[in-house]
């Protein structure tokens, strides 16, 4: 039976990607600002491609440790509906963006193993959303977006104080599966939906969504 899972497409980089994504039922589409990413777009590109975004599509923007010069150039030129903080910003970063710019900031928290997990419980207070994504390797030139899936059963039965997503290496093939492991009411995939870094797939989007929501094929 199908079920509610939200799902995030991150990465989104051309508008045909962007409607295949809504058409399939996606909750919040991510617009990567970080130039290091193959899934990096420019200010003007993530405009073009939010201004057709219907009401009720989540526009998430996702940045590294950027700085209030930075934000400040985003947030004037494109619509959005949430923050992604995915670098290593501190808990007070985190009530600053917020206070700042008044939009909702998801804090992305890697993790790897048991000691990671007291973090989420701090981020839990001040985030209104966590993403539970897996630690980056080191010397990883991305802090997420590498395809890598963590042990799920290590937030297996904890809850947090903020509403959360599971992210990390998650695709059609495991999405069901690492729903019903970890209770995630929320599951966001950028790898997984593509066919070369940084390059979405329809069919792969469509997929994925359905397989996250419990839909056969
Ligand atoms: O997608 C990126 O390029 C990226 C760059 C920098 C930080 C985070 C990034 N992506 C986020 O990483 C997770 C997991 O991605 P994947 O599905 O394992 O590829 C996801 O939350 C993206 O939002």
């Amino acid at each position: 039976m199908a079920n509610e899972t939200k799902v995030k497409i991150c990465g989104l980089g051309t508008p045909h990607h962007v409607a295949a994504a809504v058409a399939a039922g996606a909750g919040y589409l991510g617009f990567v600002f970080f130039p290091k990413s193959p899934r990096n777009i420019s200010i003007a590109q993530a405009r073009d491609l939010a201004v057709d975004v219907p009401i009720g599509v989540a526009k998430v923007a996702l940045v590294v440790n950027a700085d209030n010069a930075t934000l400040d150039a985003i947030l004037e030129a494109v619509p959005l509906d949430m923050l992604q903080l995915h670098g290593s910003e501190t808990v007070e970063r985190v009530a600053e963006v917020k206070q700042r710019y008044g939009l909702p900031v998801m804090k992305a928290v890697g993790v790897a193993d048991e000691s990671d997990l007291a973090a989420l419980d701090e981020y839990g207070l001040v985030a209104d959303q966590l993403l539970v994504d897996a630690k980056p390797p080191k010397g990883a030139d991305l802090p997420g977006g590498n395809g890598l899936a963590f042990d799920w059963r290590l937030i297996a039965n904890r809850r947090w104080f903020a509403p959360w997503m599971l992210a990390g290496g998650l695709t059609a093939a495991n999405v069901a599966e690492a729903v019903r492991l970890t209770g995630a009411r929320q599951v966001d995939v950028s790898s997984g939906v593509e066919n070369a870094p940084g390059v979405k797939d329809e069919e792969l989007i469509a997929g994925f969504i359905r397989a996250a929501q419990g839909e056969a094929g």
